[in-house]
């Protein structure tokens, strides 16, 4: 399938946006609110101490702002933060120099913390437990392993998939909370704080129709934001209202739910040629020239969230709210 425009990876050139976009400190966070407010109390009682925070483990889709909250947690605390990545940190050494590199509390966050190999995430039990770590010095027969102390940090991890961490990883997490979607106010206010930041006049129903269509994920909220600013700048006098926002997002093609043409394809794709399902997952992919994890990862989460797929022991199934949305007759059982 064509690129998306609500993906909620990452586009070129995105980074610099969304850093100018994140808030610094809890009290700018849009929504979240339980998270909030346990993150104050432990923000407040660690600070008290004059110790580090406990580790916090985040999980949720992507976008919903983890690592902005990782960067918040550092502020509130007052220390630096280390970014890294599962995926980038290849192998034990890597790890062992990452954590030997942080000073007395600071914020070492691990985005995709599942994907850390089983060696890599060994070497985070004791660092992360006593603040040690044990170092392999020497090869073959003279080889021996030494331990090092380390300062005391605070260990962020983010997860979309915290189903795969392993059970060690996970007990050693003090805090561990989950991330929703938004609800169409709070990300309405998101949009209203990014129109701030990026000088765009944005009307109240303007803004209903981007947070309406943006999955209740402040990423994809943001980015339409900016791309229906370039339409309001070039043709509106840069004032987003409900006209502008719908006119730029149905030429974008994100639709009052806030499908794309992709997630379109599988519904029609089910509906046309499985008779609205049951059918599996790999057929539909086959069907669609599209890779199965992709589906399951990336579009399915949201169309089982909103109703329109339902999950059988026989394979996926559209529902009668997939067929009105598409403009279908329901097929008769
Ligand atoms: N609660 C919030 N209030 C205001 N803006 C937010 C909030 N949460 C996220 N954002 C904005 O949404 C964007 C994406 O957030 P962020 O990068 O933290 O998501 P994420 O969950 O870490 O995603 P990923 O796991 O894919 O990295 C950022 O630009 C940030 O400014």
């Amino acid at each position: 399938m064509e690129r998306r425009i609500i993906t909620t990876q990452l586009e070129e050139n995105e980074n610099m946006l969304e850093n100018h976009l994140r808030p610094q400190y809890l009290s700018e966070y849009i929504g979240q609110e339980k998270a909030k407010e346990i993150l104050k109390v432990y923000i407040e009682a660690a600070k008290k101490r004059k110790e580090a925070l406990d580790h916090v483990l985040l999980y949720g889709p992507p976008g919903l702002g983890k690592t902005t909250l990782a960067g918040i947690i550092a502020n509130e605390m007052g220390s630096n933060i280390k970014i890294t990545s599962g995926p980038a940190i290849e192998k034990p050494g890597d790890m062992a120099a990452i954590l030997n590199s942080l000073s007395e509390n600071d914020v070492l966050f691990v985005d995709e913390i599942h994907r850390l190999s089983r060696q890599v995430e060994e070497v985070l039990y004791p660092a992360m437990e006593d603040f040690e770590i044990d170092i392999m010095i020497g090869k073959g027969a003279t080889a021996r392993s030494i331990r090092l102390d380390l300062p005391k940090f605070t260990l962020v991890g983010a997860t979309t998939r915290v189903g795969l961490l392993t059970a060690p990883l996970r007990d050693r997490f003090g805090v561990v909370h989950k991330l929703d979607f938004y609800t169409t106010n709070e990300l309405v206010q998101v949009l209203e704080r990014s129109a701030n930041v990026l000088d765009v006049t944005l009307e109240k129903e303007g803004a209903l129709e981007l947070a309406r269509r943006s999955r209740g994920t402040p990423r994809l909220a943001n980015r339409l934001l900016k791309r229906v600013r370039d339409f309001a700048q070039v043709r509106y006098d840069s004032v987003i209202t409900k006209e502008v926002a719908e006119y730029a997002l149905d030429l974008l093609e994100v639709d009052r739910l806030g499908l794309d043409k992709g997630d379109r394809a599988i519904l029609e794709t089910i509906a046309d040629k499985f008779g609205g399902g049951p059918v599996g997952l790999d057929t539909i992919a086959a069907a669609l020239g599209e890779d199965s994890g992709t589906i399951e990862d990336v579009y399915e989460p949201y169309l089982i969230q909103n109703g329109l797929i339902e999950r059988t022991p026989r394979g996926r199934a559209i529902t009668r709210l997939a067929y009105e949305h598409l403009h279908r007759p329901v097929p008769k059982v």
